[in-house]
């Protein structure tokens, strides 16, 4: 294939980091807005921002069908923060009518973190990345439940809370609860693109 084309929803949140590292890993992304542009996307990545307003915002622009059927059809996707909300198949912690894209066998719980801790930085392990991640956490969800097929690659010692999964990737979707684009690293990006290149 040559360079992928990944389309970067952009209906709210931070578009431009995740477009440029997307260059800089070799793809070709644009920002996506309209529904005739998701069928021209090889990928999609789904930013941070806040899940309520991108699920709203996906029905105005009314592109949260066609992503829907891609999704369910296999389409890779890369999710954070936010994004990793609407890829969920499932969200605790949620609007009462809010949804999400789903494709991500996952039950997300939003804001998982609390208040003291609503924002954190951390250095943090990722399976198959050699050195850790900066990984920074704003009002960040984390991973209550995985379903079969879901890997677990990050998680993070929430204190008395245990133990929760912030990396996970099933097939070609991957999802991480911290913004990638703002630790400066672009590995994810590039685990992404590779994904999606493969097929
Ligand atoms: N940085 C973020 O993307 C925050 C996510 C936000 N708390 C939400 O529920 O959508």
């Amino acid at each position: 294939m040559s360079a992928p084309r990944i389309g970067v929803l952009a209906l709210q949140g931070d578009v431009r980091e995740h477009l440029r590292m997307l260059t800089d890993a070799g793809a070709e992304p644009f920002g996506l807005r309209r529904p005739a542009e998701v069928e021209r996307c090889d990928g999609l990545l789904i930013p941070g921002g806040e899940s309520t307003t991108i699920d709203k915002l996906s029905r105005i622009f009314e592109v949260r069908d066609p992503i829907r059927a891609r999704l369910a059809e296999g389409m890779p996707a890369f999710g954070t923060c936010a994004g990793m909300i609407m890829l969920a198949d499932r969200i605790r912690g949620g609007l009462p009518d809010q949804q999400t894209f789903g494709g991500l066998d996952v039950t997300v719980r939003r804001n998982a973190f609390g208040r003291q801790v609503d924002s954190f930085e951390t250095e943090l392990d990722v399976a198959g990345l050699a050195a850790p991640m900066h990984a920074v956490f704003i009002r960040a969800p984390w991973v209550d439940e995985v379903g079969e097929g879901v890997e677990v690659l990050a998680s993070v010692d929430a204190g008395p809370a245990g133990q929760h999964p912030v990396v996970v990737r099933q097939g070609a979707v991957l999802a991480s609860s911290f913004h990638p684009e703002f630790g400066g690293d672009d590995r994810l990006h590039r685990m992404f693109v590779d994904t999606v290149r493969a097929g």
